[in-house]
This record gives structure tokens, C-alpha cells and sequence, in this order.
């Protein structure tokens, strides 16, 4: 299938440059490597000699993401190793360890939390790829701050949660040095990628906003390769992110990939939202799939939100520990007649904590009741990102605290309870065994999983079941209230959903979530437990992981060229038997035909792309001889105006189309000139005079005129016309009739043409 967003076929027809996988020399080489080359130094020969078959590959996913799932302690003397851990509560570390294809390899790109100088970095990069199959990426410490800190969580981070920067204090103005940064530390990325993949084989898969550049980096050097990416933060609506200055650019690198997930449906019909009005791209739905055609290779779109490590979750809930913690918290709470509702957040701007604490303000003063006994247990993990926003959140969160428990506090009573230390996971685990209701009022969050720990923990295990005094199963609850703005939501029908700004409607939604009946508590708990259960993050990735595989299954069937300088670099894929015309098969059949249809594009086809875009004399005169002969139908396609094109192109018997299809002129007696004439000059005539003809953001132009609809689509696959019979003034039958068998031809005309 030929894309119609092919901008220069002669570019593409040249195909010197074609930069497909490396050649099968190379490619046989790459595979008698060591899969994981690090460190300089000589190769041994691969034991097999040439003639033994070499078994068939395992396997290998290549997890790219800005950080690597893994704990570096430093030395306590620089004669010391450092040492490493697996980063447990790493939802990379989970993907793995859940995967249901045993044979599967995974090898993890990514940089280290912490600084490692660099002459310990050969030995840190051989340490990590040698137990752990990670590859460290170490960036520059100029470049690192201006990337994540600066282009990362200054202009990504809160434009794609819905933060315009329309101050320097509010946002940030755009700075292009970060944006360099970013670019540059994609690089760098991709740099290790290229060190390990065996092209062919292997399955690449990169994580989230810090890394969207980096598909366009890596099908530059190998057009077929197997590449997913998954955005974990939220995308925003197109009316946000077309204020990105350079937003044709990251979306261009993102559709460098084959397959691209999304959490929520809501994140992947923005994103195509963009693709339509900024490309001009238009999706399609292919046996299911949701896909975009993008220079005819197919980039898929998954929706699938993540989930958590179940294995994981069970096995700290059984941890004596935790048991523990669990008796300790029901003593300090439920045995003092309290009643706990958790929140568990960053504390960032966007996970609305002071919302959550306007609202419990709210609550207690409306419902009297509750005071002495209602305790909103606040954990407030470190932000990630750094600035005066997170102080102002800080700050703000302290004062609030205080405010509520001088206002509603008591001696041995204290109706919120911050906790801003960090805390173990099997402690905040018990936490959520304990707590009645949890509360999640971020403003916007790409996920959020803390209601799914929540449900998972609150199902717990006997052990627990006789701590809590639980006789029998069915008497199992959980009850959530969340924001209708963050991805977990819509996965959550059994939770109570809010507005978190709207403080009244999030203290009515508490009180609510604390009253319901308990039969109904025990049904919405068991609801969201079989969906956590079954939608945990082993189901994800191996879903994920398997679409990619359905999605590059016919790379190897596909002829491909690199086209375009930078980020505007793309992929153009043909079928096998895809052909570049040769000049001699040309003329013979010119030689042969007796009626001929020319077609001409005069936008970077007919002329190459410069400065000046006026024909030259010769194409002029080459049009005008063409134009003469009888036997030849010339039509020429642009982008330019109308009156450009008159005056570039004053040839008789030229058929027009003028601003891409916008304006028609057919050359009479042939091609388009078999429109139907009335109505055509009708259409023409409404067309000029800007009557009628409304154009639309998914490149139609939909024309109402007397007694028929018109409607011009100019994307997909080349400019249709449909005409329709309107609603507006009905004819006569026969009139209607005539009218019908008018629009047909039309029709047909124009396939023809
Ligand atoms: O702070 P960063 O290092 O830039 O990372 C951003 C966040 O990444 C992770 O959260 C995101 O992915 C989660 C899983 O898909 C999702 O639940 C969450 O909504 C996303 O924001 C990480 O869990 C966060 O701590 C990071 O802030």
C-alpha cells in the first residue's frame, strides 16, 4: 500500500541512499559478536565454525528509558567497586520478571540515579551489563541537568499535564538550549542502542516523555528495525500541545516507531487529533488496530493502561513486616474508634494535595460528625523535579495541615496526618490494608497506580483477614474516590469519581465513599479486584510486546528509504514490487499509446525544491508541446494559488487543479472536463466566492449548495469528490433523478481521472 503522504518520489526514486539493514556481511558479523559489546579490546572467534547452523536467536526486547530499573551504592573509597541492586519498585524490573515468555531476553538502556565519574564509568558499564544485562548511559552533567531538569520537567512535563508556560514564573518560556539538550541526550541514548541490537532480531521498547526524539535516531540507522514506544504521562489535547514550538517535530519522531501505546483512549485520540491537523495524517482502523499510514509504513496505536506487580504485591502483603505494621496501625486507629482514609501522592503540583486537604476541611466542617473520629492519612513521597513550584506546594500543604488541625484537632487527635518521609513499600502497603477509603485528586496524572495497590492490598491474605477481625471473604471493601482526570479512571467504574477542584462535590464524594452500605463497599472491592488482578503489568507488556511483534511482522517484505535531514528524517516503505520507472520503458510506451492521461505534481515533483518556484522556460515548453498533442490529457496538481498557476502556466488544454484540489479547471472535453458542467461551475463559482464551502480540520471541504452537498476530501487516497443530494430545496423527481445520474458520473469522471 503506497502512502499519499509521499512528499518527492524523485527523492525516493534516486534510492542511492537507500539505508536499509546493514548488508548481510555486516549483519552476519553483528551476530557473531557478543550481543553486548562495552568495552574496547580484541574479540575472540566465535567457537561454531562457518558450516554449523547456529541455533535460532533467543529472543531479546531492548527496554529503553531515563532511568535503568537498578540502585547504585557508592563506594564508601574510591578503591572500592561500587555495588548494585535491582530496583525492586521499578516498573521496568516488573515487566520483566512477569513476562510470560521465558525465553525472552531483556536488556535495559537507561542512566543511573547516581553521578559516576568518568574514569569509573568502564567499570560501573561492565559491572551492570555483566550481572544485571544493563547498559548505563552516562551524559554529560551540563547536558543531564538541561534535559531532564530542564527541557524534561520545565516544558514536557507540565505542558503535557495541561501547564501552559504563559509567564517565565508560571511554566517557563520555551528555551531552545534545553531543547537541544533533550536532542542531544537522546543521542546518547541511541548511541548505546546501536551498541547492542542485532537489528534483525531484536524488539526495541522505550519508555515514556524523556525519550521521543530517540525513535527517529534509531530507524535512521535501521529502517526496519522493531521499535515500540509507550507514553506513561498523560498527551494532552491538540489545542495544548500545538503550543509546543517544536511539536511537528516530536510527533514526526514518535511516528518513527512501529507501534505507540497510550494509557487511556482519551491520551491516543489526542495524539491522533495532532497527527490529523499538524501532518495532515489521517488514522484508520485495520482489523481492529487503530494505525496511521505514515509514508507507507503502518505505525499502530495501543491503548492499554499498565498495572501492578501482582507477584510482587502478594508477597509483601505475607512479609511478617508488614503483618506487623498492619496490627500497629489498627491499634493506633481502628482501636482509638478512628476511621482512615489514605492519600498517597508526590508532592508535586499535580497530584492536587491541597485540594484533597480543602475538601477534608470541607468535610469536617459540614458534617460535625466525623470530627474525633475521621483521619486523612496524607504520605507525601519527595517531587522529582526541582523549583519554586514545589516549595509553593511544600509550603502551601504544611500551612493547610496545621490550619485543620488547630481547627478540628483534640487532644490525642489529630484529623490529618502528614507523612513526608519516605516510606518502605511494605509500610505503605499497610497503610492500605488499613485504610477505609483512598483518595487520588491529582489534577492530571498519566496513570496513577496507587488505587490499584490500594484494591490488590485491601483483598490481603488470611493473615491479614485475622488481623483486620474479617470472618469471612465477602466481607472484603474497598472504596476509592478519584479524580476524573488522571489515566486510571475509566478503568475504575466501581470508584466514585470527582472533580477535584470542585471542593464541595470531593467532600459530599468522601462522606459518601464512608457511608455507603457495606454490601455495596464489599461488591465495588471485588469488582476492581478481578480487574486489577487479571490487568496487572505482566498482562500489559506481554500485550504490548505481542502487538509490537504483529505490527513489524511484515518489515522484512517492505523496500525502504531514508529520506529527509534532522528530525524531519522518515522512512519511505514500498511493496517488494515496487519499481523505479526506468526512462526507456517510458518513452516506448508513450511511443505505443494512443490516448494518454498525464498526470504532474508541481509541488517539488516537476521542480526541484528551491527559492524560486517558477517553471523554467523548458518545463513550459515541454508542458505546451505535450499540451498540444492530441492524443494527450495533461493535468497538473499544486499546492500554489489559482492565479500562479494561470500566469506560470498559460498553456492551452492544461486541466488544473490549483491549491491542492481547492481549485479545479478541466481541460475541456477531457478528464475532469466530464464533470458535470452546471454543476461544476456551480461549485467553482460558490468555491470563490466563499460561499458555502466550509473547510474542515481533517481536510475536507464540505459545500452546501441549492439541492446537493459537495463534499472535497483531500487526504487519504488523492482528492475525492462526493456529491450528494442535499436537504435544501427539493427538485422534481425526474430533476433528482437526472441530478443522480449526474453525481454517478461525476463520480466515475473523476476515479477515471
Ligand atoms: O519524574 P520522572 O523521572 O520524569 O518520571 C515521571 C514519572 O514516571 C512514572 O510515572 C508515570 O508512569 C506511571 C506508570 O505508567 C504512571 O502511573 C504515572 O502516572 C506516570 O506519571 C513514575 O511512577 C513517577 O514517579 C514519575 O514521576
Amino acid at each position: 500500500m503506497v502512502s499519499s503522504s509521499y512528499s518527492n518520489l524523485l527523492d525516493l526514486a534516486t534510492g542511492a541512499a537507500d539505508q536499509g539493514p546493514a548488508p548481510a556481511a555486516l549483519g552476519a558479523l553483528r551476530r557473531r559478536l557478543p550481543s553486548v559489546v562495552t568495552t574496547p579490546g580484541l574479540m575472540e572467534d566465535s567457537p561454531a565454525s562457518p558450516s554449523t547452523p547456529s541455533p535460532a536467536p533467543r529472543p531479546r526486547t531492548i527496554v529503553v528509558a531515563n532511568h535503568l530499573p537498578i540502585r547504585a551504592h557508592r563506594p564508601a573509597s574510591p578503591e572500592e567497586p561500587w555495588t548494585f541492586s535491582w530496583d525492586e519498585d521499578s516498573l521496568l524490573r516488573h515487566l520483566q520478571k512477569s513476562s510470560s515468555s521465558p525465553s525472552m531476553e531483556f536488556i535495559y538502556i537507561g542512566c543511573l540515579r547516581e553521578d559516576v565519574s568518568v574514569p569509573e564509568q568502564d567499570a560501573v558499564a561492565q559491572a551492570l551489563l555483566d550481572s544485571y544485562n544493563c547498559v548505563p548511559a552516562f551524559l554529560p552533567a551540563d547536558t543531564a541537568a538541561r534535559y531532564y531538569h530542564g527541557f524534561c520537567k520545565q516544558h514536557l512535563w507540565p505542558l503535557f499535564h495541561y501547564m501552559l508556560p504563559l509567564s517565565p514564573d508560571l511554566g517557563g518560556r520555551f528555551d531552545r538550549l534545553l531543547w537541544q539538550a533533550y536532542v542531544s541526550a537522546n543521542k546518547v541514548f541511541a548511541d548505546k542502542v546501536l551498541e547492542v541490537i542485532n537489528p534483525d532480531d531484536d524488539f526495541v521498547w522505550v519508555h515514556d516523555y524523556h525519550l521521543m526524539v530517540l525513535p527517529t535516531f534509531l530507524r535512521k540507522r535501521f529502517n526496519r528495525i522493531k521499535l515500540g514506544f509507550f507514553l506513561h504521562s498523560p498527551f494532552p489535547s491538540s489545542e495544548i500541545y500545538k503550543t509546543l514550538p517544536v511539536r511537528e517535530e516530536l510527533l514526526r519522531a514518535l511516528l518513527n516507531s512501529d507501534l505507540i501505546g497510550f494509557h487511556t483512549f482519551d491520551y491516543a485520540r489526542h495524539f491522533l487529533s495532532c497527527c490529523g491537523r499538524m501532518l495532515g495524517l489521517p488514522y484508520e482502523s485495520k482489523r481492529g488496530h487503530i494505525c496511521l499510514e505514515y509514508y507507507g509504513r503502518t505505525v499502530s496505536i495501543k491503548i492499554l493502561p499498565v498495572g501492578v506487580y501482582m507477584e510482587q504485591l502478594n508477597a509483601v502483603l505475607a512479609l511478617p513486616e508488614t503483618e506487623a505494621k498492619v496490627a500497629e496501625l489498627m491499634e493506633t486507629y481502628t482501636g482509638n474508634g478512628r476511621v482512615v482514609m489514605l492519600g498517597v501522592d508526590d508532592m508535586d503540583i499535580f497530584k492536587g494535595i491541597s485540594l484533597k486537604l480543602l475538601a477534608m476541611e470541607e468535610l469536617l466542617g459540614q458534617h460535625p460528625e466525623w470530627r474525633g473520629k475521621l483521619v486523612l492519612v496524607q504520605v507525601a513521597n519527595p517531587a522529582r523535579g526541582r523549583g519554586k513550584d514545589v516549595a509553593g506546594v511544600q509550603e502551601e500543604t504544611y500551612a493547610m495541615v496545621k490550619r485543620i488541625n488547630e481547627a478540628y484537632g483534640a487532644p490525642g487527635y489529630e484529623p490529618v496526618v502528614l507523612i513526608d518521609q519516605p516510606l518502605q513499600f511494605y509500610e505503605r502497603v499497610a497503610y492500605y490494608v488499613i485504610a477505609e477509603v483512598c483518595l487520588v485528586t491529582a489534577v492530571r496524572d498519566g496513570m496513577n497506580l496507587i488505587p490499584y495497590e490500594y484494591v490488590a492490598s485491601r483483598q490481603g491474605n488470611d493473615k491479614l483477614d485475622r488481623i483486620l477481625r474479617l470472618c469471612k471473604p465477602e466481607e472484603k471493601k474497598s472504596m476509592l474516590v478519584v479524580s476524573e482526570f488522571i489515566g486510571c479512571s475509566p478503568s475504575l467504574s466501581g470508584a466514585i469519581r470527582v472533580n477535584p477542584w470542585n471542593i464541595e462535590a470531593v467532600a459530599d464524594a468522601m462522606e459518601c465513599a464512608l457511608v455507603l452500605p457495606e454490601k455495596e463497599k464489599n461488591l465495588r472491592h471485588d469488582k476492581h479486584y478481578r480487574y486489577v488482578e487479571k490487568h496487572d503489568v505482566g498482562y500489559w507488556a506481554n500485550s504490548f510486546l505481542q502487538d509490537l511483534e504483529r505490527t513489524c511482522k511484515d518489515h522484512s517484505n517492505r523496500r525502504c528509504w531514508g529520506i529527509g535531514f534532522g528530525l524531519r528524517f522518515r522512512v519511505v516503505s514500498l511493496d517488494l514490487s515496487f519499481r523505479k520507472l526506468a526512462m526507456e520503458h517510458i518513452v516506448q510506451a508513450y511511443r505505443r499509446s494512443k490516448t494518454r492521461a498525464i498526470l504532474l505534481d508541481y509541488d517539488g515533483t516537476l521542480m526541484p525544491q528551491a527559492i524560486n518556484k517558477s517553471p523554467t522556460a523548458k518545463s513550459v515548453q515541454i508542458l505546451n508541446s505535450l499540451c498540444q498533442d492530441q492524443r494527450n490529457a495533461v493535468f497538473l496538481c499544486s499546492g500554489f494559488k489559482r492565479c500562479t498557476l494561470d500566469e506560470w502556466f498559460p498553456a492551452e488544454n492544461l486541466g488544473m487543479a490549483a491549491e491542492h484540489g481547492y481549485f479545479m479547471r478541466a481541460e475541456e472535453g477531457r478528464g475532469m472536463g466530464d464533470l458535470h458542467p452546471t454543476r461544476r461551475l456551480q461549485l467553482d463559482a460558490d468555491c470563490k466566492a466563499g460561499d458555502g464551502a466550509l473547510h474542515r480540520d481533517d481536510g475536507r471541504f464540505d459545500h452546501r449548495g441549492e439541492g446537493h452537498r459537495a463534499r472535497l476530501e483531500l487526504r487519504g487516497r488523492g482528492p475525492r469528490l462526493r456529491v450528494m443530494p442535499g436537504q435544501g430545496a427539493r427538485r422534481p423527481p425526474r430533476e433528482r433523478a437526472h441530478q443522480r445520474a449526474g453525481v454517478r458520473e461525476e463520480h466515475r469522471a473523476l476515479r477515471r481521472s
